[in-house]
């Protein structure tokens, strides 16, 4: 695939943030790049002259027994068998970048941490998006909560923010933690179902433990299900604490809110994809990095002063409840950027750490439960997935001096010159940092209370935020939840699970509850399990977050050709959505040369029909052509394209006799289609039957009421997806 941004320009890009931000020149010190006098050597740096064939008694007609002695085949073995570490308990399947944090306007009032005031500061980050019950070869789209977790190296150590693309959690305690993710991970007696909720343990669970009702909403709504790692927002989603010059503290949220609008895959899509491209999350983000169209997010904090912590209904140290923005709204002041893919997986990916511990001063933690329990679990995991060490892999030091004593544990790198190791020593080595000299200082909170296995009385009420949350849906999301619900509680073989879940149900909605329980077989509730208190709240429906402004940027376009296409309306579009900064796709029945119509213009396709599907684009354009459009009709595959993405909500648009081929597919009277040289759209297909080389104008306006064809085009193409055709009952008709 072609880039957008050339490789040179990406390499400066590249140079330029490496010497800004550090991370890069101090990964550079461990990464080896091959060069043509480069040889193969042994681990030990001997030069090697075979390393395909072991050495054995051998003569010319007889293979003999191969020998221990040889060092170079048992090296290479060896190190082959121990490739593997285990995977992350949870959140194992991921995908990271590199980037930068720059804060646009200081946070002072609130922190002293420079990361979060010092305007003329860029701080390296570094971010790996997961899924969390997955093993690691599991499919990026499956319906599951997303890790976000983001670490700034900053100048006064690491600071890490492992957040979610969900603001709440399924439990208020730490100590559940193992209980919610055996119950959500495969089933122990056969490990089915991989990566996926749809079962009876965890629906069986989620009914057990009703401080999860308020979870499981979200991750039954399109939250579950991203477009993109680009297009989710990112949640720290436990309460921490700021910390300002004048000692003042308060407690905060943290929020990172993408520049592409949030956005989500429909599920029979996700479905498909899951084994079509399996990978497809993974490849989005490398995509958009590697064309330049680099992902960012605004970053803010919600802020509670500390005098007002029990000002509200829900308690504030309480992870299963998000603070509504209507009452206390985020403050954005910073904004994160991805400009940066890994050299390596392993080294840059796998082997990164976490720790919600790793914090800097100016911010500290609170005594949210559910965080507490975390700040012992990272470390501890990192013990057993990657050693005592840890801190030393490239990926997860600092870029500001380590000077400690603490000393030795398996693979330690650091060779430390001194004669003493502890302190206090008679020599004042490595003295204790006062605060003035940046020492970590905690803030006094005074604590009272009983000591006992208890939460305080806010804590006990688990309904009135999944009801927040269900009032503040769209219709289309609600659709989506009910459908979500009705698909996982189907995949439950037993019936005390989905019928529990029916009533838990109708204690949120009982219009959702009684749809669900038709749909998979429970007794269909009569009455609301509690009152609606019919409250709604912003920036929880996904629709609070269109993009900042309308663009096809990053987004796939499939161009579907046969030989005989129209050349014209073929080379405009596609250079117009280049120029866009998107990707065009050329789809056609086989991948070899493909002839204009006139026979003077050829292109050799990306890919065939059958080895790229509808469900790995974001839009389709179908340009005329009478021999491809003949070719194309009698194409099952390419009508099923098209029929696929019309019920994927796609933006779907033809020019000249493409517009036949669309017409054939659907087959739908409501869907207005362009009989002239005007350009149509209508829910979300867009055609124009007569067009001029001047109809494919060079500026395209992205607005709603803009006339021409490719401005119509684009502009539905930004909305996502065509959410009219779906509320009309229109994708319903059509088989996909
Ligand atoms: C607010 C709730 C939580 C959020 C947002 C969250 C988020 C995350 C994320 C994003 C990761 C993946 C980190 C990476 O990409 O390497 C992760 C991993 C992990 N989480 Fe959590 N988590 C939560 C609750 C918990 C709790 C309560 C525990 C345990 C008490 C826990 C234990 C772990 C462990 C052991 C890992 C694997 C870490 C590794 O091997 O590197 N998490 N979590």
């Amino acid at each position: 695939m072609s880039n957008i941004i050339p490789k040179t320009v990406q390499a400066a890009q590249h140079a330029v943030l490496g010497s800004k931000g550090d991370k890069i020149a101090d990964m550079e010190k461990n990464t080896r790049t091959p060069t043509d006098n480069d040889r193969l050597t042994s681990d030990f740096g001997v030069r090697q002259s075979n390393t395909d064939d072991w050495l054995r008694v051998v003569s010319n007609d007889h293979t003999g027994p191969s020998l221990l002695e040889d060092p170079f085949a048992r090296e290479k073995i060896h190190r082959f068998d121990h490739e593997r570490i285990p995977e992350r308990v949870v959140h194992a399947r991921g995908a990271g970048a590199f980037g930068t944090f720059r804060v646009l306007e200081s946070a002072e009032d609130l922190t002293f941490a420079p990361v979060l005031t010092d305007t003329s500061r860029e701080t390296p980050v570094f971010i790996r998006f997961s899924t969390v019950l997955g093993s690691r070869g599991s499919a990026d789209t499956v319906r599951d909560v997303r890790g976000f977790a983001v670490k700034f190296y900053t100048q006064e150590g690491n600071w890490d923010i492992v957040g979610n693309d969900i603001p709440v959690f399924f439990i208020q305690d730490a100590m559940k933690f193992p209980d919610v993710i055996h119950a959500g991970k495969p089933e122990p007696h056969n490990e089915v179902p991989q990566a996926s909720s749809g079962h009876n343990n965890f629906w069986d669970f989620q009914f057990l433990h009703p401080e999860a009702t308020h979870m499981f909403m979200w991750a039954m709504s399109d939250r579950g299900i991203p477009r993109s790692y680009r297009m989710m927002q990112g949640f720290g989603v436990n309460t921490f604490t700021l910390i300002n010059k004048e000692g003042k503290r308060s407690f905060v949220k943290f929020h990172f809110t993408p520049e592409l609008g949030v956005h989500s895959l429909v599920w029979d899509e996700a479905l498909k994809l899951a084994g079509q491209d399996p990978d497809f999350h993974r490849k989005d983000l490398w995509e958009a990095i590697e064309n330049g169209v680099y992902p960012k997010w605004k970053f803010g904090v919600q802020v509670v002063k500390e005098e007002d912590e029990h000002k509200f209904d829900f308690d504030i140290l309480d992870a299963t409840k998000v603070w509504p923005e209507d009452l206390i709204p985020v403050r954005y002041f910073g904004e994160l950027e991805l400009n940066r893919n890994p050299d390596e997986f392993y080294t840059q990916i796998e082997q990164a750490a976490f720790c919600t511990s790793h914090i800097v001063p100016g911010i500290g933690f609170s005594d949210d439960p559910l965080l507490q329990g975390r700040n012992f679990s990272y470390f501890d995991t990192q013990l057993s997935r990657l050693g005592v060490n840890w801190q030393e892999l490239p990926v997860n030091r600092p870029v500001c001096p380590v000077m400690n004593f603490n000393r030795d544990g398996a693979m330690r790198h650091t060779i430390d010159k001194s004669t003493v190791n502890y302190w206090p020593n008679r020599l004042q080595a490595v003295k204790p940092a006062s605060h003035e000299e940046g020492g970590y200082v905690e803030y006094a909170a005074k604590i009272e209370g009983i000591k006992a296995r208890a939460r305080s009385s806010k804590f006990k009420e688990f309904h009135n935020q999944a009801q927040l949350f269900w009032n503040s849906m769209s219709q289309v999301e609600r659709n989506h939840i009910a459908n979500a619900f009705a698909f996982e509680l189907d995949h439950c073989s037993d019936p005390v699970v989905y019928k529990r879940m029916a009533e838990r149900i109708a204690e949120i909605d009982l219009g959702l509850a009684q749809q669900v329980a038709e749909m998979v077989g429970a007794d269909i509730p009569t009455k609301a399990g509690r009152e609606n208190h019919g409250k709604k709240a912003p920036g929880l429906s996904q629709f609070d977050f269109p993009p900042v402004k309308p663009t096809i940027a990053s987004r796939r376009v499939a161009i579907i050709i046969a030989d005989g296409y129209d050349p014209v309306a073929f080379n405009a579009v596609r250079t117009s959505v280049l120029a866009s900064k998107a990707i065009p796709m050329i789809i056609a029945p086989k991948r070899s040369t493909i002839t204009a119509e006139g026979g003077k213009h050829s292109i050799f396709p990306h890919h065939h029909l059958e080895g790229f599907r509808s469900t790995m684009v974001d839009a389709v354009f179908v340009p005329g052509g009478k021999e491809s459009i003949a070719t194309l009709s009698k194409n099952g595959r390419a009508i099923h394209w098209i029929r696929e993405a019309f019920g994927h909500l796609k933006t779907i648009a033809a020019t000249g006799e493409g517009v036949d081929l669309l017409q054939l597919a659907f087959q739908l009277p409501s869907i207005q289609l362009s009989s002239n040289e005007e350009a149509v759209e209508s829910y979300g297909v867009v055609t124009q039957r007569n067009v001029k080389p001047e109809n494919f104008s060079e500026t395209v306006e992205i607005a709603k009421e803009a006339k021409g064809f490719l401005d119509k085009f684009y502009y539905s193409s930004a909305q996502h997806r065509n959410w009219a055709r779906e509320l009309d009952g229109l994708n319903a008709m059509v088989a996909y």
